[in-house]
């Protein structure tokens, strides 16, 4: 198993914001986490990268609470805003930082980046900008081409078609399903847009109120179901 939810509590202010009793994912699983604003995701994500604290409760990655070890950065790559991005550095200069981080040359990283040309579609490399200069899309575009740069088995990513265009939002989601059955990769996608988690996503996970209320795996009706649910 990937990730193991067990008994999860965070509240701000006496509001409780995530509260999962038992929730598992098995590696390989693209995940879908829908709700809406304020239901608790990327609270949920912050807690599974350690950057904030459960109240009570443990989230397992690979059988080891991911508070208190730092095994799981081994093979997790995330990208949730443009804090995870170094603002004054060029593209090139962060992807170089990334790799050197993960142990790639700069030629490594250069070979890397051929991949990603499409992706780019011309606007991210060789512009003479920094991170901070360009657009929330194009920055998205970074942070996400840098996460997957790290090779990670278990990849997280925060409303990544939010700022893309359709184009970019189309490549992003055959590469996320390329990525899973060439390398089993387990991803967790956070969406408001129905359409392409239940296109990408094998699983859907419905928050409310940091509550789980619905947890399927998609199939043809799966738009649909959500579309009610939503539209209530
Ligand atoms: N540091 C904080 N201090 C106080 N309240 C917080 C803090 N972080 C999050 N919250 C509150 O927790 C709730 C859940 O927020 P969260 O950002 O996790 O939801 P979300 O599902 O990601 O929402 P969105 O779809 O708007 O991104 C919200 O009511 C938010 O205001």
């Amino acid at each position: 198993m990937m990730l193991a939810f067990k008994e999860l509590k965070k509240s701000y202010a006496g509001r409780t914001v995530v509260d999962i009793k038992d929730l598992k994912i098995e590696a390989g699983e693209t995940i879908g986490l829908v709700g809406n604003n304020g239901a608790g995701k990327t609270t949920l994500f912050r807690i599974l990268l350690d950057l904030i604290r459960p109240d009570s409760g443990e989230i397992l990655s690979k059988e080891v609470n991911v508070a208190g070890s730092s095994e799981w950065k081994n093979y997790t790559a995330s990208y949730l805003d443009e804090g995870f991005l170094i603002d004054y550095l060029t593209p090139e200069e962060y992807f170089i930082f990334i790799g050197s981080l993960n142990n790639l040359s700069i030629a490594d990283v250069s070979e890397y980046l051929k991949n990603y040309e499409e992706f780019f579609n011309g606007e991210i490399l060789n512009r003479g900008k920094y991170i901070r200069d360009f657009s929330k899309g194009n920055q998205n575009k970074v942070g996400i081409a840098a996460a997957l740069m790290q090779k990670p088995e278990l990849l997280v990513l925060d409303e990544p078609f939010a700022n893309l265009d359709p184009t970019t939002q189309i490549r992003l989601k055959s590469h996320i399903k390329a990525l899973k059955s060439s390398q089993r990769l387990t991803t967790l996608i956070s969406s408001h847009d129905l359409n392409h988690v239940t296109d990408v996503c094998d699983r859907i996970i419905l928050l409310e109120k940091g509550i789980v209320i619905k947890d399927f795996y998609t199939d043809e009706n799966s738009l649909k179901e959500l579309e009610a649910y939503f539209s209530e």
